[in-house]
């Protein structure tokens, strides 16, 4: 069995190999190996790309999945940690890490304490796009292992360690990522007359891109459109011929995400039409909503409610994206935040996530497991 130690010593070596969407390879090694260490008599284990699958024989005819993320970020880290990020430019700054390592520490105790359920732990790549969830679904590996619910949990920077919090219902906004492409003519500096400067056609986008919300979305409704990156141009005396601008797309409804995809193509137009350029605009992978069971996610906060050192919060609806909706339109089950209580937010580079808050999640997550029944 795994000490807390271990664990820690576990989710370290995670952070320090931060692996981009479809690229965890040595995070997939790390987990097949811990998970080697495990009493193997009740596990199945199978992979797929760098997907990890594990069953766990349960009493009852009736699985339980456990969903864990496995990406890091294009981020530089700067926590000043000592077990900081080997990958250069990578980071483990949506405490995937810390999702993973708790996954193994279940996965460690159900190993060797024969679980009610069936329980099938899934680690997932590529959270943080372009998406793991639904070609999984799509691709039927789950196959036979088909589960009746499925949890997941996310680390959140801004509750205090001990707390969990979740709704029923909605939890988290639809995403849609977003790549546009500025194309003109580029020329020297001194002659504007003889190009058009992307780099000015991309400034009038950016500016008008801020009323497509404040302007067209119910504010009892909620959208979000960040661009994240902008680049153009390749010298101070160069005017440039494109311009790229790259962001993401948040609604908590559908209709509101199509009003704004609406909305950004007609200002590509008429930016197009006065600078005399081409732009495409490309909305690479869309995530759908994050909407909790009602009935389960009720329960869970009973439950959280009755044990003790946890303190159970009622989340609010949250613009932040999660490919767990996919299995949540698949499956009924709950995503729930568990604090970490970090100076430093998600997607930081200096995100420095409790190590307390694995112990307690553990705890909690082998007590719900323990005691829940088929529905
Ligand atoms: C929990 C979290 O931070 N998730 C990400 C999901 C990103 C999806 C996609 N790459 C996009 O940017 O739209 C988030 O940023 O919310």
């Amino acid at each position: 069995m795994m000490k807390m130690n271990d664990l820690i010593h576990i989710r370290r070596a995670f952070h320090q190999i931060p692996e981009l969407g479809f690229n965890e390879f040595k995070t997939q090694q790390l987990l097949l190996d811990t998970i080697s260490n495990m009493e193997q008599t009740r596990l199945q284990i199978k992979t797929w790309k760098t997907a990890v699958f594990v069953r766990v024989e349960g009493r009852q005819d009736y699985t339980i999945a456990y969903r864990a993320d496995m990406d890091g970020l294009p981020i530089t880290e700067e926590t000043g940690y000592s077990f900081a990020s080997k990958h250069e430019g990578a980071m483990h700054a949506c405490g995937h890490d810390f999702h993973m390592t708790i996954a193994l520490g279940l996965l460690d105790h159900f190993a060797s304490h024969e679980p009610e359920c069936h329980l099938l732990f899934i680690f997932q790549p590529a959270e943080e796009g372009p998406g793991g969830a639904k070609p999984i679904i799509e691709a039927d590996v789950l196959g036979a292992w088909q589960p009746d619910e499925i949890y997941a949990l996310h680390i959140d920077p801004n509750l205090p360690v001990g707390s969990i919090a979740t709704k029923p219902g909605l939890l988290f906004a639809n995403t849609s990522e977003l790549f546009i492409d500025f194309q003109g003519k580029g020329g020297h500096a001194a002659y504007p007359h003889t190009a058009n400067d992307m780099v000015v056609a991309c400034a009038h986008f950016v500016t008008q891109v801020q009323t497509v919300v404040a302007r067209n979305i119910d504010p009892l409704d909620s959208a979000v459109v960040t661009l994240g990156v902008i680049a153009g141009g390749t010298k101070q005396n160069v005017i440039a011929a494109t311009a790229r601008l790259e962001g993401t797309i948040r609604t908590l409804s559908m209709a509101s995400m199509e009003v704004v995809k609406s909305r950004l193509e007609a200002i590509a137009a008429g930016i197009e039409a006065s600078f005399a350029c081409k732009i495409a605009i490309d909305y690479g992978s869309n995530y759908c909503e994050v909407y909790n069971d009602p009935e389960l996610a009720e329960a869970f906060a009973a439950f959280s409610k009755t044990r003790k050192g946890i303190t159970f919060v009622e989340a609010e609806e949250a613009m932040t994206g999660e490919d767990f909706g996919y299995f949540l339109k698949q499956y009924p089950g709950v995503m729930f935040w568990l604090g970490v209580d970090s100076p430093y937010g998600l997607h930081d580079s200096r995100l420095q996530p409790s190590e307390e808050a694995i112990g307690i999640a553990i705890e909690h997550m082998v007590a719900f497991l323990s005691a829940k029944k088929p529905r």
